[in-house]
């Protein structure tokens, strides 16, 4: 199942940090603590833009295979027309040599933005970040830039993938900022941002105690 949220709650999810997120999920005890997130292979390219949110439009790609021949870009934009929105590409890359690998630029993220999306999220390289930047609206989310787009192929759309450890199906929900990116889980999806305001104020508490030197060792441990 997957969960719809409204306006109003995918507005109040775009205003937390994503580790706020992270902290908030963990309280619904609804996943291991280490499943759900990608590592620090994966980097935020405009960190200055606000936290991305967007349910996930899955895609295998091959970028570094001479000759090989795809299903076309177009079975990926089709599922991405029709899918929830708004929406983030993901495209784990299935090729033999990753770090050479580039899966879209200016082009096909101006394709993808008109079609609903709100970034990409891959292990493996972009391009034209510049450009994408300028567009505005728009965050990559990859493993780094790549100056050539070699044989770029989509290999098959739909199938759950995994980035950098991160498992994601079609229609995951997905929160991403300069942190990494958090898969929201859907059987708490809706408590997710309240959870997080009650996260931020007993931060913010705790910080107001240790500036003010009136902090105790003594009571329940201090954590991050
Ligand atoms: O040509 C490509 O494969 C990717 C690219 O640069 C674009 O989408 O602008
Ligand atoms: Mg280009």
């Amino acid at each position: 199942m997957v969960a719809r949220l409204s306006y109003e709650q995918l507005s109040a999810l775009r205003r937390i940090d994503s580790p706020t997120i992270s902290n908030a999920i963990e309280t619904f005890n609804v996943r291991p603590r280490v499943a759900g997130y990608v590592g620090y292979d994966i980097r935020c390219m405009f960190p200055d833009l606000p936290p991305t949110l967007g349910y996930a439009v899955t895609c295998t790609v091959d970028s570094t295979t001479e000759g090989r021949e795809g299903i076309g870009f177009n079975k990926l934009y089709e599922l991405l027309k029709d899918a929830p929105k708004p929406a983030i590409v993901v495209m784990q890359d299935v090729g033999p040599d990753r770090v050479r690998s580039c899966h879209a630029g200016e082009v096909m993220a101006t394709t993808m933005k008109h079609l609903g999306a709100v970034g990409i999220l891959t292990d493996g390289g972009l391009r034209d970040a510049r450009e994408v930047h300028a567009m505005g609206g728009f965050q990559f989310f990859c493993a780094g830039l790549v100056v050539s787009h070699g044989n770029p192929i989509c290999v098959s759309v739909g199938d759950e993938v995994t980035i950098s450890g991160m498992r994601v199906r079609c229609g995951d929900l997905l929160h991403g900022d300069i942190n990494g990116v958090v898969h929201i889980p859907d059987e708490c999806a809706d408590k997710v941002a309240e959870a997080a305001y009650r996260i931020w104020a007993r931060e913010e508490e705790t910080m107001r105690q240790i500036a003010g030197s009136q902090i105790s060792f003594s009571g329940s441990e201090i954590k991050h």
